[in-house]
């Protein structure tokens, strides 16, 4: 029997780092998780290529994603859709591999609902005006979406207690080592090897 795969999902305020450290996270060789692409109604940024950042929808198309049950979880986000595709993660958990989601911390309280089992980190900024700082720098949204983000980014913080871990995104590197860090003892915790050492007793 395959042990199924470990739901991990990142999730926190636009702006924090999400993007900038799951990057940073799959360059490194050792890295044996499975990303999740998203489908997305939103413009592609550019440089952003298609099936590989996000699956690019339009509206029509996304809804149909949603009346055929086709995501796992979506959301509505400063004005447009957001949703992480069911069979790619039903799929790689059922083959035994870990998938990982970034996503934004709505979508993330409908997959804790989904999968209570999964593990769930939430990244936080350094302060609020850091926060602020991250979003005007990365240079991609207008005044009006600036303002948005940091009103949602604030409802959003409030939710953190939700999650199993709060890491704190200070400099990349260190992040990336805190959930590297997370997830290896999550494996522990969860008694694979414990698991697999009864399965070898059983057959002896
Ligand atoms: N619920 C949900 N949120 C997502 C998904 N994919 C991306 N997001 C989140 O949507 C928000 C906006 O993403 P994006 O427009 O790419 O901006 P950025 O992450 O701030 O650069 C971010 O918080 C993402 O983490 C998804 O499949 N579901
Ligand atoms: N630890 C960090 N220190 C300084 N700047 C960062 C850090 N992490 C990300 N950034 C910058 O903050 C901006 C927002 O990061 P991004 O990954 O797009 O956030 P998110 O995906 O959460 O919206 C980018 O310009 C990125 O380069």
């Amino acid at each position: 029997m395959i042990e199924r795969g470990l739901l991990i999902v990142l999730s926190g305020p636009s702006g924090v780092g999400k993007g900038t450290v799951r990057k940073a996270l799959f360059e490194q060789e050792d890295i044996k998780l499975q990303y999740s692409i998203s489908a997305t109604t939103r413009r592609p940024r550019e440089g952003e290529v298609d099936g590989v950042d996000y699956f690019f929808k339009e509206r029509e198309e996304f809804e149909h994603m949603i009346e055929n049950k086709k995501l796992l979880e979506w959301a509505e986000y400063v004005g447009n859709y957001y949703g992480t595709p069911i069979d790619y993660v039903e799929e790689t958990l059922a083959s035994g591999k870990d998938v990982f989601l970034e996503i934004e911390v709505q979508g993330a309280l409908q997959v804790k609902e989904a999968f209570p089992e999964g593990l769930f980190i939430f990244l936080a900024p350094p302060s609020l005006s850091e926060l602020k700082s991250r979003i005007v720098n990365r240079g991609t949204e207008t005044e009006d979406l600036i303002n948005n983000r940091m009103r949602v980014a604030k409802e959003e913080i409030e939710l953190m207690d939700a999650y199993d871990y709060v890491v704190e995104n200070d400099k990349v590197e260190n992040a990336c080592a805190r959930i590297q860090a997370i997830v290896t003892a999550e494996h522990c915790r969860r008694d694979r090897v414990s698991a697999r050492y009864k399965r070898m007793l059983e057959v002896e």
